[in-house]
């Protein structure tokens, strides 16, 4: 298309707390941001931290989302933001998530009505099924064990999928719709992912789902680019019906699906020309936040807290996740997740913090605290695990353990040895980031086990401690950065990048050669250093230090996960 001078694109973010929305301009410079907190905004809906927990099951109201969205873009009107300079559209949604679409669904988003809200005109006649699983369910292990006895084991799920069973992912969950609602599973017309179903309600059709969040699905076979029969055996007697119902997903990133729905032109003043972009993952929607260079490192700590890397190689392994890359063939996202992040790093902070909803007090603690809390050099590592939920890395059983070590390990109580909570608030990030080191390497051989940079994004990347400590456990060579502007919202930023690339896009110009080139165009000044690189034998050996207990964190893993009963205190 055509660029106008003016041009903005949007990039929407529909995550576990919030839906956010940034606005760039065509330079990919950040010029408006907002967000609705559903918690704090839509109370009706009754959440907490944007979900409904009832048992191991874990889900999200759909039609709270449908509220976000009428809500956060009347908050930009208010506020005088010009929809009529929006050229495209895209975006990210928090991933595996699905949401059920009627009949009824596709007339009543042809006919939205701009008078009335998006809740009115859908709500609840184009589901059949009030509510998404959400990423933190844990309700579907028999589910997950069929899907690794379709094709042998984890190993070749992994293989052909990018990952073994997750309770959380797409395939079980629609698995266990099936199984224990066959009547909602029939009467579903299409499903969507979190991504495709923000896509569809400002397309005002149903959205195809994009090739990278595909892949959070147990259902794809990534090598032969299309759905494994095997495993849609498995979840639908009617393996065509279930295709049908998922739609084959789009393959170009940067695709100009269609032009915005009219309910958004005549209710909010978006142009009849501004063009919707695939809506990809949040995790994949991260990784086109800024340009990437091999051995660069992201770390995401939003609600959960994931690792991401980009690589040509396809190399699976049941440890970790590989997806396609949102807009480039050929490349692919390997990617840790981990379910307890922000919120149990809240919890800590709620027990040491003397001003309620403040970080102040656990900032100061982090800083303070020696490496592995060990004041004198014969004094015992502190190791600890917090799991409020189950968590997915390591498979282990929710609850908290405290480990000491001098070589041996000693599991031990609160009190004496361990002054809770004071000494759980290094040790909470340590463990974190010991994890993800330990599950890194792998993916950074060609490095030594070391990255470049790490970029910090996400809710906790404002947090100076956290950066600190992921910097010292990882040793990165070249240091910690954070975007300038909006590093707590880069996913949707990354959509916003991908919506400017859609539209701007040369003929065969990939997504990485626009972004640098507009990236550099502006001479920086985009993104800051915030922990010092780390050269061999530099930072005081510290790196050296903590590579030196990952052997027995594992030995400490290994008996966390060992403790099936729940055990914890
Ligand atoms: N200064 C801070 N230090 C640590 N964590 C923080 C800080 N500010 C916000 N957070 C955490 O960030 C989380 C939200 O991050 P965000 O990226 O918006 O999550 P999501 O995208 O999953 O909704 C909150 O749960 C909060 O605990
Ligand atoms: O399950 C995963 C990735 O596999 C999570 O990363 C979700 O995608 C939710 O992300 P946030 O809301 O924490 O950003």
């Amino acid at each position: 298309m055509e660029p106008r001078p003016d041009d903005l694109f949007l990039g929407c973010d529909l995550s576990t707390q919030q839906l956010k929305i940034v606005a760039i301009n065509s330079s990919l410079q950040t010029i408006h941001e907002a967000a609705c907190h559903f918690d704090n905004d839509l109370p009706q809906y009754k959440t907490t931290s944007g979900v409904h927990v009832n048992g191991d099951e874990i889900a999200a109201p759909v039609e709270m989302w449908i509220a976000a969205l009428d809500l956060v873009l009347q908050r930009m009107k208010d506020e005088g933001f010009e929809f009529g300079r929006v050229r495209g559209i895209s975006g990210a949604g928090q991933q595996h998530g699905s949401v059920y679409w009627s009949r009824e669904a596709e007339g009543l988003l042809a006919a939205l009505e701009k008078d009335k809200t998006l809740v009115e005109q859908l709500s609840p006649k184009a589901f059949t099924h009030p509510i998404s699983p959400n990423w933190q369910d844990h309700s579907t292990s028999r589910e997950c064990a069929d899907h690794e006895a379709a094709v042998g084991s984890a190993e070749k799920l992994a293989e052909i999928t990018g990952s073994k069973a997750h309770e959380r992912f797409t395939g079980p969950q629609i698995l266990k719709l099936r199984r224990n609602r066959p009547e909602v599973y029939h009467e579903t017309y299409r499903i969507s992912l979190v991504s495709s179903f923000l896509s569809s309600l400002f397309l005002g059709s149903i959205a195809p789902i994009d090739i990278a969040d595909v892949c959070g699905m147990n259902l794809w076979d990534i090598s032969s680019n299309t759905y494994s029969q095997r495993l849609v055996s498995l979840v639908s007697d009617n393996p065509g019906s279930l295709i049908q119902k998922l739609g084959i997903p789009e393959t170009d990133g940067g695709r100009l699906i269609d032009y915005i729905s009219p309910y958004f032109v005549h209710r909010y003043g978006f142009p009849t020309d501004c063009c919707v972009v695939p809506f990809t993952g949040d995790n994949p929607a991260t990784l086109l936040s800024f340009p990437l260079r091999p051995l660069d490192v992201i770390i995401s700590l939003g609600t959960s807290t994931t690792l991401l890397v980009t690589t040509p190689t396809y190399i699976t392994d049941p440890g970790y996740h590989m997806f396609a890359h949102p807009t480039t063939p050929g490349l692919y996202m390997a990617m840790l997740c981990y379910k307890n992040g922000a919120l149990a790093r809240l919890g800590v902070r709620d027990a040491v913090s003397k001003v309620k909803d403040t970080w102040d007090e656990f900032t100061k603690i982090a800083l303070e605290t020696p490496v592995l809390g060990r004041e004198n050099a014969d004094d015992p590592a502190k190791l600890g695990f917090y799991f409020p939920l189950s968590e997915i890395i390591p498979a282990a059983p929710s609850g908290t353990w405290r480990f000491l070590s001098n070589g041996e390990l000693e599991e031990v109580q609160p009190g004496g040895k361990w002054d809770v909570p004071r000494d759980d608030v290094r040790t909470i990030i340590e463990s974190q980031a010991l994890s993800m080191r330990l599950r890194s390497q792998p993916l950074l051989a060609q490095g030594a086990g070391r990255p470049g940079k790490i970029w910090v994004v996400g809710g906790g990347s404002s947090n100076p401690a956290i950066n600190n400590i992921i910097g010292q456990v990882f040793g990165a060579r070249e240091g910690v950065y954070k975007l300038l502007k909006g590093a707590a919202n880069a996913c949707a930023l990354g959509g916003a990048n991908k919506a400017a690339w859609g539209v701007l896009r040369k003929k065969g110009e990939t997504f990485e050669d626009f972004m640098a080139a507009r990236w550099e165009a502006e001479g920086g000044g985009r993104s800051e250093r915030v922990v010092q690189g780390m050269k061999d034998g530099e930072g005081d050996g510290i790196w050296e230090k903590y590579g030196e207990v990952l052997g027995v964190f594992e030995e400490a893993e290994r008996r966390v996960v060992a403790s099936k009963n729940g055990q914890g205190h």
